[in-house]
């Protein structure tokens, strides 16, 4: 087997007597969407900002392409190639969309861009921010403001942003929490399309979206990851059943 670009094993996080993630043991293989589900509480949230380092563990290793990162601030994560979708209150809501690429572009770029280069007028930073807000299906409202976007829209917006940074492996956190049906079939069309090109981590609720978009399945209960499978694999799974799948959600 290809070796994982990333690999978690023994992640532990306490809050004083609670053990959120619990020794969570997961590999993410390069090009896939891996799925991580698991019923309210189980620590998945936790496992997503241990690993963008929001958050510090406890005990374990967290290594991307065998490189140990567990010891780095957020930053130096991010520079090597971790992104995690941004909050839709970091957006500049009197600026368009492609202003706020271009800025995350040029935020991003550093020193390969100009110093003083204006995000708002520099066409290398421009069309990047373009091809990025293609990919997140959003090219024909590029010069739409943040404030006029609607809610499904603005979560587009967030997978454009993170798209500037140019990552190996995207933490997604319930990108279809809010959405109503036919926002979260864009969403699905939209990570869809990025499949293979970006490898993620995504955290969802919406099993319906999960069944569609995973290539391999992990299930966290109680801060452990009981299962890690196809998408057949998981639905049949006696344990996962019972565990989570059973309650009614799928
Ligand atoms: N900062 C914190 N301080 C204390 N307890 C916390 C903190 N963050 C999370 N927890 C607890 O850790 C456990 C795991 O929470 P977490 O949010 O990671 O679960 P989750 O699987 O993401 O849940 P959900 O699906 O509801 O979002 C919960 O019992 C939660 O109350």
């Amino acid at each position: 087997m290809t070796a994982p670009l990333l690999s978690v094993r023994g992640l532990r996080k306490r809050f004083g007597g609670l053990v959120a993630t619990d020794g969570v043991d997961l590999d993410v293989v390069e090009g896939e969407i891996h799925a991580l589900i698991g019923p309210n509480g189980a620590g998945k949230t936790t496992l997503i900002t241990q690993l963008f380092g929001e958050l510090t563990h406890d005990e374990g290793a967290i290594r991307l392409s065998g490189e140990e990162i567990g010891a780095l601030k957020t930053p130096q994560r991010v520079a090597r190639g971790l992104a995690r979708t941004f909050q839709i209150n970091q957006l500049l809501p009197d600026f368009s969309m492609l202003d706020n690429v271009a800025l995350a572009v040029q935020a991003h770029a550093g020193h390969s861009f100009r110093f003083f280069a204006d995000a708002r007028r520099d066409e290398g930073l421009r069309s990047r921010a373009r091809q990025h807000l293609a990919a997140a299906g959003l090219s024909h409202r590029a010069e739409t403001k943040v404030a006029d976007l609607s809610h499904g829209e603005q979560k587009q917006l967030e997978f454009a942003i993170a798209l500037a940074c140019e990552p190996r492996l995207l933490l997604l956190d319930e990108p279809m929490a809010g959405l109503g049906h036919a926002e979260s079939e864009q969403m699905v069309a939209m990570l869809s399309a990025l499949k293979g090109r970006v490898t993620m981590l995504l955290v969802e609720h919406d099993m319906d979206a999960v069944f569609k978009l995973a290539d391999r399945i992990s299930v966290l209960v109680y801060g452990r990851v009981i299962a890690t499978g196809t998408a057949e694999e998981i639905r049949d799974n006696p344990e996962v059943r019972t565990a989570y799948l059973g309650e009614g959600d799928a």
